[in-house]
């Protein structure tokens, strides 16, 4: 009877540790609404990928990622990775206790627990895609529901590990921070339509609108259309990123001359710089160039 309950995988650090303190809660509130579910609660970094091929084992076919876009990447992971079950079968919802929470601005899934808990118990579902990246410098391959990049913005997630306390704002903060010392690396990328060398100061792959803690750094998005938005952005002065800050804030940023954007289905993006960090969902993947394919319609998930 697994297959009908929900098993919420509960990410206690998450929003420096707003996932333990609103648990007393998010439990009392599938039990009001008479939520079938059973939880587990993650020990250590990247246990919800552990946890999801366990839940799957025992028969759970309904997931929910309780933390930010840090669970949910390690969860959707965990989805994508394993070949025994069809992920037709499956079902992810997410109660949004992170910092950033930026997958669940695009659904406008809101933060307020009894309004997310419902959105999960009328089990409404998108089929989104999913971009597989495939590291160049090592063998590994990793999944993303939102937006990968790599050049200043893996740099800023490396950097604002050590401010997420600060709440939201430490990824506007570390963005400031970084750009003092950061230099815009050169980049050759080819996707399906485009081959060009540049030097610029980040390159994102996006699947869905929002990344860095609400900044919209892609144009047009459709999760399901089975194509990337990419956006490359030319180097920026301190100065000209705090004149455009609201720009990153409304997307407005993309229409700058510096920003050049185009949608493909597949992208490599190399660098014979070292230490280029990657990014995927706000969590640091790795380092040098990648490929990203998109998986068309591959995941269901539950939005409003
Ligand atoms: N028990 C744990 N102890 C330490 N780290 C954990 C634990 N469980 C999960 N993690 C890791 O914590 C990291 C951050 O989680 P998450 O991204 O959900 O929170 P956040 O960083 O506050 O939110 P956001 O990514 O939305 O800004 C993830 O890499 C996750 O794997």
């Amino acid at each position: 009877m697994r297959k009908n309950k929900w098993f919420l995988i509960v990410n206690p650090t998450s929003g420096s540790f707003t996932g333990k303190r609103k648990w007393t809660q998010i439990a009392a509130t599938f039990e009001a609404e008479e939520i079938p579910y059973d939880f587990e609660f993650t020990t250590k970094p990247q246990h919800e990928y552990e946890l999801v091929l366990q839940g799957l084992k025992k028969g759970y076919r309904k997931f929910v990622s309780v933390g930010g876009d840090g669970t949910l990447h390690h969860v959707v992971n965990g989805l994508m990775q394993q070949k025994s079950v069809s992920l037709t079968e499956v079902k992810l919802g997410v109660i949004p206790l992170g910092t950033g929470n930026d997958w669940v601005k695009t659904y406008k899934i809101p933060k307020n627990i009894k309004k997310a808990v419902q959105i999960i118990k009328a089990e409404h579902t998108i089929l989104q895609d999913i971009g597989q990246l495939s590291l160049l410098n090592v063998d590994k391959t990793v999944f993303f529901n939102n937006v990968a990049g790599l050049g200043f913005d893996g740099y800023v997630v490396q950097r604002n590990e050590r401010l997420k306390f600060l709440g939201a704002a430490s990824f506007l903060i570390s963005t400031v921070l970084s750009l003092a010392s950061y230099t815009s690396t050169e980049f050759v990328i080819e996707s399906t339509e485009h081959k060009l060398t540049t030097k610029s100061l980040l390159t994102i792959v996006g699947i869905c609108k929002y990344s860095g803690g609400g900044m919209q750094l892609t144009k047009d998005v459709d999760s399901a259309d089975g194509l990337f938005d990419v956006s490359i952005a030319k180097h920026f002065s301190l100065w000209k990123l705090l004149k455009n800050a609201v720009g990153l804030f409304n997307g407005a940023i993309v229409h700058h001359k510096q920003v050049t954007t185009f949608k493909t289905n597949l992208i490599t993006i190399n660098t014979s710089q070292d230490k280029v960090f990657i990014q995927a969902d706000g969590e640091l993947i790795g380092t040098g160039g990648f490929t990203a394919t998109i998986l068309p319609k591959a995941l269901p998930f539950v939005i409003p």
